[in-house]
Protein backbone atom coordinates (compact mmCIF):
# COMPACT_ATOMS: atom_id res chain seq x y z
CA UNK A 1 0.00 0.00 0.00
CA UNK A 2 1.10 3.15 -0.88
CA UNK A 3 0.01 6.41 1.66
CA UNK A 4 -1.10 9.79 0.52
CA UNK A 5 -1.21 11.81 3.94
CA UNK A 6 -2.79 14.96 3.97
CA UNK A 7 -2.93 15.96 7.71
CA UNK A 8 0.74 17.31 9.03
CA UNK A 9 1.38 20.02 11.38
CA UNK A 10 1.99 23.60 8.76
CA UNK A 11 3.91 26.32 10.70
CA UNK A 12 1.54 30.05 10.77
CA UNK A 13 1.12 32.02 8.67
CA UNK A 14 2.93 34.69 10.29
CA UNK A 15 5.64 32.09 11.19
CA UNK A 16 6.06 31.87 7.05
CA UNK A 17 5.52 35.69 6.72
CA UNK A 18 8.45 36.26 9.08
CA UNK A 19 11.18 34.37 6.93
CA UNK A 20 9.80 35.24 4.15
CA UNK A 21 11.38 38.82 4.55
CA UNK A 22 15.22 37.23 4.14
CA UNK A 23 17.45 35.77 1.65
CA UNK A 24 17.61 31.87 1.28
CA UNK A 25 21.51 32.84 1.82
CA UNK A 26 20.49 35.39 5.28
CA UNK A 27 18.26 32.60 6.74
CA UNK A 28 21.19 29.66 5.65
CA UNK A 29 23.63 32.10 7.55
CA UNK A 30 21.54 33.04 10.27
CA UNK A 31 21.00 29.33 11.55
CA UNK A 32 24.30 28.22 11.22
CA UNK A 33 24.97 27.70 7.89
CA UNK A 34 23.00 24.73 7.61
CA UNK A 35 20.04 23.50 5.62
CA UNK A 36 21.01 24.39 2.01
CA UNK A 37 19.65 22.03 -0.61
CA UNK A 38 21.97 21.61 -3.31
CA UNK A 39 23.10 24.56 -6.18
CA UNK A 40 21.88 22.46 -8.64
CA UNK A 41 18.07 23.57 -7.81
CA UNK A 42 17.77 26.84 -9.07
CA UNK A 43 14.50 28.62 -9.97
CA UNK A 44 13.95 28.62 -13.82
CA UNK A 45 13.99 32.27 -14.06
CA UNK A 46 15.84 34.00 -10.81
CA UNK A 47 13.19 36.58 -10.11
CA UNK A 48 11.05 33.65 -8.55
CA UNK A 49 10.99 33.39 -5.07
CA UNK A 50 8.62 31.85 -2.39
CA UNK A 51 8.14 30.45 1.02
CA UNK A 52 6.27 27.97 2.74
CA UNK A 53 5.54 24.54 4.21
CA UNK A 54 7.07 21.66 2.33
CA UNK A 55 4.36 19.18 1.11
CA UNK A 56 6.83 16.17 0.48
CA UNK A 57 6.43 13.69 -2.78
CA UNK A 58 8.55 10.43 -3.41
CA UNK A 59 8.31 9.90 -7.04
CA UNK A 60 9.84 7.15 -9.19
CA UNK A 61 12.10 9.00 -11.56
CA UNK A 62 10.82 9.51 -14.86
CA UNK A 63 7.47 9.32 -13.43
CA UNK A 64 5.02 12.18 -12.59
CA UNK A 65 1.95 10.36 -11.94
CA UNK A 66 2.83 11.22 -7.54
CA UNK A 67 3.08 15.16 -8.50
CA UNK A 68 -0.30 15.21 -10.05
CA UNK A 69 -1.71 13.25 -7.38
CA UNK A 70 0.39 16.21 -5.05
CA UNK A 71 -1.20 19.11 -6.78
CA UNK A 72 -4.71 17.62 -6.12
CA UNK A 73 -4.41 17.17 -2.19
CA UNK A 74 -2.02 20.17 -1.64
CA UNK A 75 -3.40 23.04 -0.13
CA UNK A 76 -3.09 27.26 -0.55
CA UNK A 77 0.18 28.04 0.30
CA UNK A 78 2.03 24.61 0.25
CA UNK A 79 5.09 24.02 -1.59
CA UNK A 80 5.30 20.89 -3.51
CA UNK A 81 8.48 19.08 -3.03
CA UNK A 82 9.63 16.49 -5.18
CA UNK A 83 12.16 13.81 -4.34
CA UNK A 84 12.84 11.62 -7.91
CA UNK A 85 16.22 10.18 -8.37
CA UNK A 86 17.60 13.56 -9.34
CA UNK A 87 17.15 12.27 -12.76
CA UNK A 88 18.21 15.79 -15.20
CA UNK A 89 16.88 13.75 -18.49
CA UNK A 90 12.79 14.39 -17.76
CA UNK A 91 10.54 17.34 -17.95
CA UNK A 92 8.57 16.27 -14.49
CA UNK A 93 6.39 19.73 -14.87
CA UNK A 94 5.61 22.57 -17.36
CA UNK A 95 2.67 25.16 -17.68
CA UNK A 96 0.04 22.56 -17.77
CA UNK A 97 0.69 21.62 -13.93
CA UNK A 98 1.94 24.98 -13.74
CA UNK A 99 -1.69 26.48 -14.47
CA UNK A 100 -2.99 23.97 -11.89
CA UNK A 101 -0.67 24.79 -8.82
CA UNK A 102 -1.27 28.64 -9.39
CA UNK A 103 -5.09 28.32 -9.70
CA UNK A 104 -4.94 26.51 -6.24
CA UNK A 105 -2.93 29.29 -4.90
CA UNK A 106 -0.01 26.91 -4.33
CA UNK A 107 3.45 28.97 -3.07
CA UNK A 108 5.99 27.12 -5.35
CA UNK A 109 6.92 23.61 -7.22
CA UNK A 110 10.53 21.92 -6.40
CA UNK A 111 12.17 19.06 -7.62
CA UNK A 112 15.23 17.72 -8.05
CA UNK A 113 14.29 15.78 -11.37
CA UNK A 114 13.70 18.25 -14.39
CA UNK A 115 11.02 20.45 -15.76
CA UNK A 116 10.04 21.60 -19.14
CA UNK A 117 8.02 24.55 -21.11
CA UNK A 118 10.24 26.73 -19.03
CA UNK A 119 9.80 29.70 -21.86
CA UNK A 120 5.89 29.40 -20.46
CA UNK A 121 6.60 28.81 -16.87
CA UNK A 122 8.94 32.23 -16.69
CA UNK A 123 5.53 33.64 -18.57
CA UNK A 124 3.42 32.47 -15.68
CA UNK A 125 5.31 33.33 -12.85
CA UNK A 126 4.51 30.49 -10.66
CA UNK A 127 7.70 29.99 -8.53
CA UNK A 128 9.50 26.55 -10.08
CA UNK A 129 12.66 25.04 -9.25
CA UNK A 130 14.27 22.34 -10.56
CA UNK A 131 18.00 20.24 -10.96
CA UNK A 132 17.39 20.28 -14.63
CA UNK A 133 15.37 22.21 -18.04
CA UNK A 134 14.83 18.83 -20.35
CA UNK A 135 12.71 18.68 -23.16
CA UNK A 136 11.49 14.27 -22.26
CA UNK A 137 8.24 14.11 -20.52
CA UNK A 138 7.32 11.03 -18.17
CA UNK A 139 5.35 8.16 -17.74
CA UNK A 140 2.33 8.02 -14.99
CA UNK A 141 2.43 4.97 -13.77
CA UNK A 142 4.20 4.67 -10.21
CA UNK A 143 2.89 4.71 -6.86
CA UNK A 144 5.06 6.81 -4.27
CA UNK A 145 4.43 8.05 -0.56
CA UNK A 146 3.13 11.79 -0.02
CA UNK A 147 4.14 13.53 2.88
CA UNK A 148 6.68 11.50 4.27
CA UNK A 149 9.92 12.91 5.09
CA UNK A 150 11.88 12.76 1.67
CA UNK A 151 15.75 13.15 1.30
CA UNK A 152 16.10 15.75 -1.95
CA UNK A 153 19.12 18.14 -2.57
CA UNK A 154 21.28 16.17 0.31
CA UNK A 155 18.75 17.58 2.80
CA UNK A 156 16.50 15.79 4.80
CA UNK A 157 12.78 17.48 4.23
CA UNK A 158 10.30 16.68 6.67
CA UNK A 159 6.03 17.49 6.15
CA UNK A 160 5.79 21.16 7.42
CA UNK A 161 9.41 22.04 7.22
CA UNK A 162 9.99 25.92 5.77
CA UNK A 163 10.93 25.97 2.64
CA UNK A 164 12.71 29.45 2.13
CA UNK A 165 13.74 30.22 -2.08
CA UNK A 166 15.08 32.50 -4.53
CA UNK A 167 17.48 33.09 -7.35
CA UNK A 168 20.36 31.79 -4.42
CA UNK A 169 18.52 28.51 -3.72
CA UNK A 170 16.45 26.80 -1.18
CA UNK A 171 17.27 26.44 2.63
CA UNK A 172 15.00 24.49 4.98
CA UNK A 173 14.30 25.76 8.61
CA UNK A 174 12.78 23.39 11.38
CA UNK A 175 9.32 25.19 12.18
CA UNK A 176 10.58 24.45 15.72
CA UNK A 177 13.18 26.79 15.29
CA UNK A 178 11.91 29.77 12.65
CA UNK A 179 11.18 32.31 15.07
CA UNK A 180 14.81 32.06 16.59
CA UNK A 181 16.01 32.27 12.84
CA UNK A 182 14.19 35.01 11.28
CA UNK A 183 14.95 37.16 14.64
CA UNK A 184 18.97 35.92 14.03
CA UNK A 185 18.21 37.10 10.15
CA UNK A 186 17.37 40.46 11.20
CA UNK A 187 20.29 40.92 13.51
CA UNK A 188 22.45 39.91 10.45
CA UNK A 189 20.63 42.45 8.14
CA UNK A 190 21.10 45.03 10.13
CA UNK A 191 24.88 44.30 10.81
CA UNK A 192 25.22 44.02 6.59
CA UNK A 193 23.45 47.61 6.70
CA UNK A 194 25.74 48.52 8.72
CA UNK A 195 28.70 47.52 6.79
CA UNK A 196 27.24 48.76 3.56
CA UNK A 197 26.90 52.12 4.78
CA UNK A 198 30.17 52.13 5.88
CA UNK A 199 31.66 51.00 2.59
CA UNK A 200 29.25 53.81 0.81
CA UNK A 201 31.00 56.55 2.99
CA UNK A 202 33.97 54.69 1.85
CA UNK A 203 35.79 56.31 4.87
CA UNK A 204 37.78 53.13 5.63
CA UNK A 205 39.52 50.09 4.23
CA UNK A 206 37.74 47.03 3.77
CA UNK A 207 40.24 45.26 6.26
CA UNK A 208 38.78 47.47 8.75
CA UNK A 209 35.08 47.75 8.12
CA UNK A 210 35.43 44.20 8.12
CA UNK A 211 37.65 43.15 11.26
CA UNK A 212 40.02 41.31 9.66
CA UNK A 213 43.20 43.17 10.34
CA UNK A 214 44.52 41.12 13.43
CA UNK A 215 43.79 37.80 11.87
CA UNK A 216 45.40 38.42 8.70
CA UNK A 217 48.50 39.61 10.61
CA UNK A 218 48.17 36.76 13.23
CA UNK A 219 48.47 34.62 9.73
CA UNK A 220 51.86 36.32 8.95
CA UNK A 221 50.00 38.60 5.70
CA UNK A 222 52.97 40.77 4.25
CA UNK A 223 51.48 43.25 2.03
CA UNK A 224 54.69 45.11 -0.11
CA UNK A 225 53.29 48.29 -1.35
O1 LIG B 1 3.08 16.75 -19.48
C1 LIG B 1 3.49 16.74 -18.32
O2 LIG B 1 3.32 15.82 -17.55
C2 LIG B 1 4.27 17.94 -17.83
C3 LIG B 1 4.06 19.12 -18.73
O3 LIG B 1 4.63 19.21 -19.79
C4 LIG B 1 3.12 20.18 -18.31
O4 LIG B 1 2.68 20.20 -17.15
O5 LIG B 1 2.84 21.06 -19.15
MG1 LIG C 1 3.74 20.73 -21.14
Amino acid sequence: MVHVHTKFDRPSPEVVAALDRYSSATIHEAQGRKGALSHRIKPVDPAMAFCGPAFTVEAQAGDNIMVQVAISYARPGDVIIVAAGELEQAGSFGDVLATACQSKGLAAFVTDSGVRDSADLRRLGFPVFSGSVCIEGTVKETLGPVNRPIAVGGQIVRPGDILRGDADGIVVVDPLEAEEVARLSQKREDHEAEIRERHRRGDRSLIEVHGLAEKLKAKGLVVEE
